[in-house]
């Protein structure tokens, strides 16, 4: 298979590895020439992967058309804010047969579209060539071919099968699913609970507060991912919860190590120089606050994050509102009826 990634920061790079690796004849397109020029001599992507050796097999190219010329797969990652621009440069050099995939963990502004629901209105036979790759897998680990899982979810089962078997190796395990909507929410959601569990931890706040954060997280995301149209179920797998843990609990996480320094008192802008890298939960907490108004979800965590990030409630206070809200049954509307009837039982 011919395969070309388009982006060439952490987990475009982390990716393409383990396609070359694969033997896939692989070309990785990123827009820096200093960043091409050496993985190309080097075999190094020295400012958002150092410690990593790539294979030497892979190639890199500043060139967007060359890079797509004859691609089977075409694989987009990308930070989300960054899609549009790239997408409407790279749209015309896409083969016509080739699987499209994409690995961006956010949504697209303005409208707050989802990744595939944004590349699908512009995308020829979007339902059969379009797939999501998501799941708990920090681009640091799977350079260094730590045991990894993830999910790759398409409308297709052709196309889901020959993105895992394109994957798929012995330190990368990849499952298939056709929820491709809980998959892209799964991965992109996360990022909010992942901010908040950073402040917690930079509030000195305990191991019980990141518990709360962590599974009211995963029931506000599970709400919002069923009125958007995704299967409940999908939250309890790799892309939910799975996800959610690796990005809560990883000193690799941007957004947990955001979510700490804003803790500490640094501004938005500082925290977000500071990391350097795609921070995606910011925008997703206001993407999300968006979409629940606009449905009528409850996400309390997602409400109080975004008063943090625009400087209109301070943390302490946002956590203090968040304990403090009328009391609740944790299981909502569909175990209350469950519980319900068990109680009459007794
Ligand atoms: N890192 C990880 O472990 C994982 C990341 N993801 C997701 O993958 C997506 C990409 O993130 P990640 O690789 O980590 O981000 P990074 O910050 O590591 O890298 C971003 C890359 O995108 C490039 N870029 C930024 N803007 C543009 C643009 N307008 N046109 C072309 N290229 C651009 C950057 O180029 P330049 O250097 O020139 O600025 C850089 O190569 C995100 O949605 C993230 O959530 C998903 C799973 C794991
Ligand atoms: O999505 C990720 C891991 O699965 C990466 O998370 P961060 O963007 O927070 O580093």
């Amino acid at each position: 298979m011919k395969a070309t990634v388009l982006g060439a920061g952490s987990w475009g790079t982390a990716l393409a590895n383990i396609l070359s690796h694969n033997g896939h004849e692989t070309t990785i397109w990123g827009r820096d020439s200093s960043v091409v020029r050496a993985i190309n001599s080097n075999h190094v992507n020295a400012h958002y992967l150092p410690d990593a050796e790539l294979s030497s097999s892979l190639v890199a190219t500043d060139d967007l058309e060359a890079a797509l010329s004859g691609a089977d797969l075409v694989l987009l990652s990308v930070p989300s804010r960054a899609l549009p621009e790239l997408l409407q440069r790279a749209l015309p050099h896409i083969p016509k047969q080739s699987l499209v995939a994409h690995a961006v963990k956010g949504f697209i502004r303005p409208d707050n579209r989802r990744v595939s629901e944004y590349i699908g209105t512009m995308l020829t036979d979007a339902d059969r060539r379009l797939a999501v790759v998501s799941g708990p897998s920090h681009a640091e680990e799977v350079v260094r071919e730590v045991p990894t899982t993830v999910v790759v979810a398409s409308r297709s089962q052709s196309t889901a099968e020959a993105v895992q078997d394109a994957f798929m190796n012995a330190a990368f395990r990849v499952y298939t699913q056709a929820d491709i909507v809980g998959v892209e929410l799964g991965g992109t959601l996360k990022n909010i609970i992942a901010l908040g569990v950073g402040l917690a931890d930079g509030l000195g706040l305990g191991d019980n507060t990141k518990a709360a954060l962590m599974t009211r997280g995963l029931a506000e995301m599970t709400r919002l991912g069923i009125a958007l149209g995704a299967s409940p179920l999908t939250f309890s797998g790799l892309a939910g919860i799975g996800d959610l843990i690796v990005t809560c609990t990883s000193a690799h996480s941007r957004n947990f190590r955001a979510g700490r320094l804003l803790a500490v008192g640094l501004s938005l802008e500082e925290t977000l120089a500071k990391i350097g890298m795609a921070v995606e939960g910011v925008g997703t907490t206001f993407a999300a606050a968006q979409l629940a108004n606009d449905l009528g979800v409850e996400m309390p965590i997602t409400r109080a994050l975004q008063q943090v990030l625009e400087g209109t409630c301070p943390p302490t206070e946002a956590v203090t509102n968040l304990m403090q809200r009328d009391k609740n049954h944790e299981m909502e509307d569909v175990g209350q009826s469950v519980i319900a009837q068990t109680w009459e039982l007794m």
